[in-house]
């Protein structure tokens, strides 16, 4: 099975200097996430999660380390570059959509794909299929405030993919959703990075969530500790 490493961290340390105070926020975080595998992201509120997916997703470069995406080292290139491989290698989804709202569900989804240099009518024949993925092939035409908060969700989801990237770096993605809406979305997630063998790095603050990914990392004084895997269900005795 083809399961390469689309996002390896290594070594990296983040630190914040203000007013005379150092604070290293993250001292050494190691971690890999594969094609078509979900990885869960906890930890407490201000432990370096959202800073942790800022540098996984190039927007933020580490103090040190090592940042590779689909197997090529990231570290040095200049910025042009970084959102170079950020357009074209990488989508985000975060807790609140983020859709344009003045445009429809397709053209959020063809916008991306334009700016990286896909044809209009290509990028519409893709934006159609990712609709047609996350279920919402009948609502293209209408624009985000006419559509559900999952809805909106999975638009999100669409637009994340419509460069078809490696690397799906989602933070709380339903976060702001019903328990109901929320399953509904992370099992069209964990289908599509299936699917697409995107690798998926997932921050959440919902443990039951968490659990069902594949691998659960927790963020820990600035390094990340894997949690042991569940036990295997119980296996009844024989008679
Ligand atoms: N630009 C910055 N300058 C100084 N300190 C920062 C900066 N960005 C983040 N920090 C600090 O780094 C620490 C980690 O913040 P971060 O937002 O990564 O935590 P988090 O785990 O994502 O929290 P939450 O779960 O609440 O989103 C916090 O103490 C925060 O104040």
């Amino acid at each position: 099975m083809n399961n390469e490493p689309m996002l390896e961290l290594s070594g990296i340390v983040r630190r914040f200097e203000q007013g005379g105070t150092v604070l290293d926020v993250l001292r050494g975080a190691e971690l890999t996430v594969r094609a078509g595998e979900l990885v869960a992201l906890v930890g407490p509120s201000g432990a370096g999660k959202s800073t942790l997916l800022q540098i996984a997703g190039l927007l933020e470069k580490p103090t040190t380390g090592t940042v590779r995406i689909a197997g090529t080292d990231v570290s040095d290139l200049d910025d042009g570059k970084r959102t170079e491989v950020r357009r074209r290698s990488i989508g985000f989804v975060y807790q609140f959509h983020h859709l344009l709202p003045e445009f429809s569900a397709r053209e959020n989804v063809v916008l991306p794909q334009m700016i990286a240099g896909v044809s209009k009518s290509i990028a519409k024949q893709r934006a159609d299929e990712l609709l047609r993925m996350v279920g919402l092939d009948a609502r293209g035409s209408h624009r985000p405030a006419r559509l559900s908060g999952g809805e909106q969700q999975r638009v999100a989801i669409a637009r994340a993919l419509a460069n078809a990237p490696s690397l799906l770096i989602a933070d709380e993605p339903t976060g702001n959703l019903d328990p109901h809406t929320a399953e509904n979305v992370f099992a069209m997630l964990t289908a599509i990075v299936r699917q697409a063998r995107v690798g998926a790095l997932v921050a959440t603050h919902n443990l039951e969530l968490a659990r069902r990914m594949d691998r659960v990392l927790e963020m820990r004084d600035g390094v990340l500790v894997e949690h042991a895997a569940a036990p295997e269900a119980a296996v009844p005795e024989e008679a």
